[in-house]
């Protein structure tokens, strides 16, 4: 299991270069823009073209492994995760920042096995930083080890977070709510990149203290969850207890003290889980 670990994080690392070669030339040339689930839910054809190429790579290398991507989910592949060893990908994370040319644009791979993280890679590819960690051997970033920052305290904190896809105004009073408490405790200051996997980066990097969302995905945190997992830090679900991966919710966190103090913040909301069967979905 060791080597087959090693052997599929190789192979991500080579396949998030090539994702980001495609990203970052796409940039240079016309875009096609569509939505999906609302007019702010954006995809393009580099989004899809980026997730065929690890799908037909990953299928050609590792015949028995599993799939969870974000534009087969969205053309109706189930999201599942099974005990089989499973890639979760996010092909292009930060969509509209890349659609608006604003510089933070990760191509995401998470692999599990036995529903369990095995490793994370991250390639924030306008920056050119490849973050990588693989469980149990540390998180870096181009090779250079990360860790989370040590503070303790809240009101010497930067908390990220973003204002989501849904532009309901129930939901967005909601996230505003949610912002207000967290600003006023006080601290620092909140900040977002438009991608959760570069937010739950900065985390691992020590440049904010926590980060944590109501909305994301599987495939937006995956990844990035091995690397601040491994970078020191920790990973909750905002409910209550340890990350679960569909819960469309997540806490990441440079300590507990941290963590605790912003779950205690937070009101969260229902949404649909992303294992919930594609029948009963809608
Ligand atoms: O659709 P994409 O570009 O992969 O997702 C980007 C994003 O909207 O997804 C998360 C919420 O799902 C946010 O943290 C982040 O801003
Ligand atoms: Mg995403």
């Amino acid at each position: 299991m060791a080597d087959l670990c090693q052997e599929a994080m190789d192979h991500a690392v080579a396949l998030a270069k090539k994702a980001g070669e495609i990203v970052r030339d796409a940039l240079q040339n016309e875009m096609k823009i569509m939505c999906k689930s609302s007019s702010v839910d954006l995809v393009t054809k580099t989004d899809q073209k980026v997730e065929q190429l690890i799908i037909d790579s990953v299928k050609e290398k590792f015949p028995n492994h599993g799939f969870i991507g974000e534009e087969s989910v969205a053309a109706g592949q189930p999201c599942l995760l099974t005990d089989d060893p499973t890639w979760i990908v996010d092909p292009v994370d930060g969509t509209t920042n890349f659609v608006h040319g604003y510089p933070f644009v990760a191509v995401c791979i998470g692999f599990a096995v036995n529903k369990m993280l095995e490793f994370g890679v991250v390639y924030s590819c306008i920056e050119d930083k490849m973050y990588t960690a693989r469980r149990g051997k540390g998180a870096f970033c181009n090779g250079d080890p990360l860790q989370v920052s040590d503070q303790k305290e809240i009101n010497q904190s930067i908390i990220a977070t973003e204002f989501g896809s849904s532009r309901d105004p129930e939901v967005v009073d909601k996230i505003f709510s949610n912002m207000r408490k967290i600003l006023c405790l006080p601290v620092h200051g909140i900040r977002g990149s438009g991608s959760a996997a570069v937010n739950m980066c900065l985390v691992a990097a020590g440049c904010v203290e926590a980060y944590y969302e109501v909305g994301i995905h599987c495939w937006d945190v995956a990844a990035a969850a091995v690397i601040v997992a491994e970078a020191g830090g920790v990973l909750v679900d905002l409910e209550d207890g340890p990350l679960d991966l569909m819960s469309r919710r997540i806490l990441a966190a440079n300590n507990e003290t941290i963590a605790a103090r912003i779950r205690r913040e937070i009101e969260v909301y229902p949404l649909v889980r992303d294992d919930t069967p594609i029948e009963t979905k809608q």
